[in-house]
Formats: structure tokens, sequence, C-alpha cells
């Protein structure tokens, strides 16, 4: 009996098929991260997999039993399941510990530590009016996790958050996997919210899934150019701009696009080997420096630390062993 098992699911909204005959699974503790361009189906996948919408075809199974659809229960949605939405409410007018009391289904002592987790004790005696977006989230959060759920959907948690806000709720999305043991699942556009997070990426795209796989292997080897955007700067060489690195190892000229992702790319001395270029861009991005630099068939990218080069100097470059994939 699998965790969480969706099999071709679809969905029709005002006649397009949005969700497409979707397929997948998911294990306990398992860390899903769902990505794909707005539109693409995310949401509404998620939502029928906790039984928030209808599906037109396929099923959604959680612990071996069918999630049912809104249209067959009473009140939308699946015991066991909670959704973060996008666009979460907090009832006004109320103070927080009113609110979450109202839904708590754990003991006292269980639902302070998930107020612990959650980063909001000192807020429980304030009223939701006088909370900050992030704030508010992770009472949105807290309030979903007392209600005891063993999956946790998560839909673009981080939008609309600073780097501070984000930056405690990842340690709060961490924490709930492992201190509370709720298996979560996360749709996110931002590659630095899955990349470390993930055990399993899944990328959607006209509400298919494109390709599923760890994070290094997404990352490193997308399927296609959408998929290798979606992650991360690129770059995509045509098998006439390849020629630039031929000799370099591990380059092959068959005739396919080359896929190298910036810091692949290294300053090297020159040793017979390495193909020249003039540095025609420098750009600061804190933890490293973005060079563009234009070899005899175009330019590529490169990341390096603290380079010791200026625009207009000739560099020579080399890829990592592993940093060069087929498209
Ligand atoms: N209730 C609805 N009625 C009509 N169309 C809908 C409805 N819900 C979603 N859609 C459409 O279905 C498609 C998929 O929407 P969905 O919200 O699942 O995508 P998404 O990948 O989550 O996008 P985003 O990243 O922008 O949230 C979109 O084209 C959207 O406009």
């Amino acid at each position: 009996m699998q965790f969480l098992e969706v099999t071709k699911i679809s969905k029709i909204q005002q006649g397009v098929l949005v969700v497409n005959e979707v397929s997948f699974t998911q294990q306990p503790f398992q860390k899903l991260a769902i990505a794909g361009e707005t539109g693409s189906g995310k949401s509404t996948l998620l939502k029928m997999a906790g039984g928030l919408i209808q599906p037109d075809s396929g099923e959604a199974r959680f612990e071996g039993v069918r999630v049912k659809g809104p249209l067959e229960v009473l009140l939308p949605g699946h015991p066991g399941i909670a959704y973060l939405s996008q666009h979460f409410e907090l009832r006004n007018q109320y103070r927080v510990e009113e609110i979450l009391a109202y839904v708590n289904q754990l003991t006292q002592e269980s639902a302070d530590e998930v107020y612990e987790i959650c980063r909001i004790t000192h807020l429980l005696k304030r009223r939701t009016d006088a909370l900050s977006g992030g704030e508010k989230q992770r009472i949105a959060l807290a309030r979903l996790l007392i209600t005891a759920p063993k999956l946790l959907l998560l839909d673009e948690p981080f939008s609309n958050l600073d780097m501070i806000h984000k930056g405690v709720l990842k340690s709060v999305i961490r924490d709930i996997g492992n201190d509370l043991g709720i298996t979560c699942t996360l749709i996110s556009h931002d590659p630095q919210d899955i990349l470390s997070w993930a055990d399993e990426i899944m990328i959607m795209k006209d509400g298919q899934i494109l390709q599923q796989g760890p994070p290094e292997e997404v990352y490193l080897r997308p399927v296609n150019e959408y998929a290798a955007a979606l992650l991360g700067k690129y770059n995509l060489m045509s098998p006439a701009q390849a020629r630039s690195l031929d000799g370099l190892p591990d380059i092959h000229l068959n005739g396919r696009y080359l896929f190298i992702r910036p810091e692949n790319f290294m300053l090297v001395p020159e040793n017979g080997h390495a193909p020249a270029g003039k540095v025609k861009k420098i750009s600061f991005w804190g933890s490293y420096h973005e060079l563009e630099v234009l070899l005899p068939e175009g330019a590529i990218t490169l990341r390096a630390t603290h380079p010791q080069v200026k625009t207009g100097d000739i560099v020579h470059v080399s890829v990592a062993p592993g940093g060069v994939w087929y498209i």
C-alpha cells in the first residue's frame, strides 16, 4: 500500500484539460516538490490529491483508501491531509490563541510544540489584525498542523515573503518533517526553495509531469530547455557553438545541444586545450561572480568565486567533470 498514490488523474476547467492523466506516488516522509510554470496545473493536481477539487477522471488514494472529492462529502478535504493555500485567510478580530484553540485536536503539550516549531509562541496573545504577512502565514500553518494531518500540502508558501521570513518558514517546514513526522509536498517556483529540501522533484508542464527525479538529476540532466530553465541559469550551446569546447574532456560533438550550468564552467590556466575567450561582462551576486565570456563560437555564462579578472581580459575555460549534459 502506498502512502499517497495518484493514478491517471485529470481535470477539465472551462473546457481546458488542465491536469492530464497524471500519476505519481509519495512515500511516508518523502519530501516531494512540484515545480512548473504558472498555469501548468500544480495547484489543481495537489487540490485533487487532497480532496479539494473533484477529479474528472482518475483517483488519488491515501493510505490505500480513495480520497473523496468535494462532491462526495459534506466538508471538502481529507482529515489526514492538510492544504495550505497561497490565499489563506485568518479571521480578524480574534486573538491568535482563540483561532487555534477552536481547531486544536492535539494535547496542549503537543500543540505547544507545534507553536514552538512554527515560531508563533510569542504571538498567541496577539490579535490577528496585528500580524505581519510572514507571521500570519506561520499561524495559518500551525492551525493546519494542530488538526493532526499526516500529509501537508504546501502551495507556494514562500510567495510574498522577504528573505528573513522565508528563512524562518523554511526552517519551520524542515522541522515539521523532522520533529512532527508529517510528510510534506511543496509547490514552488523558486529553485532555491526546493533543490536543497526535496528528495524528489516533479516538473509539470501543460497539465502533465514532464520530468521526475532527485534534485541533482533534474538539475543537471533536464529533459529539455523548459525543465532546465525552471531550476536556474544554464548554457545551452548549439552544435555549432559547442565547437568552441572541442578538445575538452567529456565534450562530444554528437550533433546535440550541450547543456552546462554556469557553475560547471571553470576558469583554468592556459594549457593548450582550454579554449580562450574574452570577458565581456562581470556581475556580482553575493557569494559568486557571474562572467559572460565570448568564446570563438558564442558567449557562455560562468560562475566563479573571487575571479581575479576584469572586463576585456582573455581567460581560458574548462568544464567540471560530470557537468555536461546533452539535450
Ligand atoms: N476554477 C477554475 N476555473 C477555471 N480555470 C481554472 C480554475 N482553476 C484553475 N484554472 C486554470 O487551470 C490552469 C491550471 O491552474 P493551476 O492553478 O492548477 O496552475 P498552477 O500551475 O498551480 O499555477 P500557478 O503557479 O500560477 O499557481 C490554469 O490555466 C488556470 O487558469
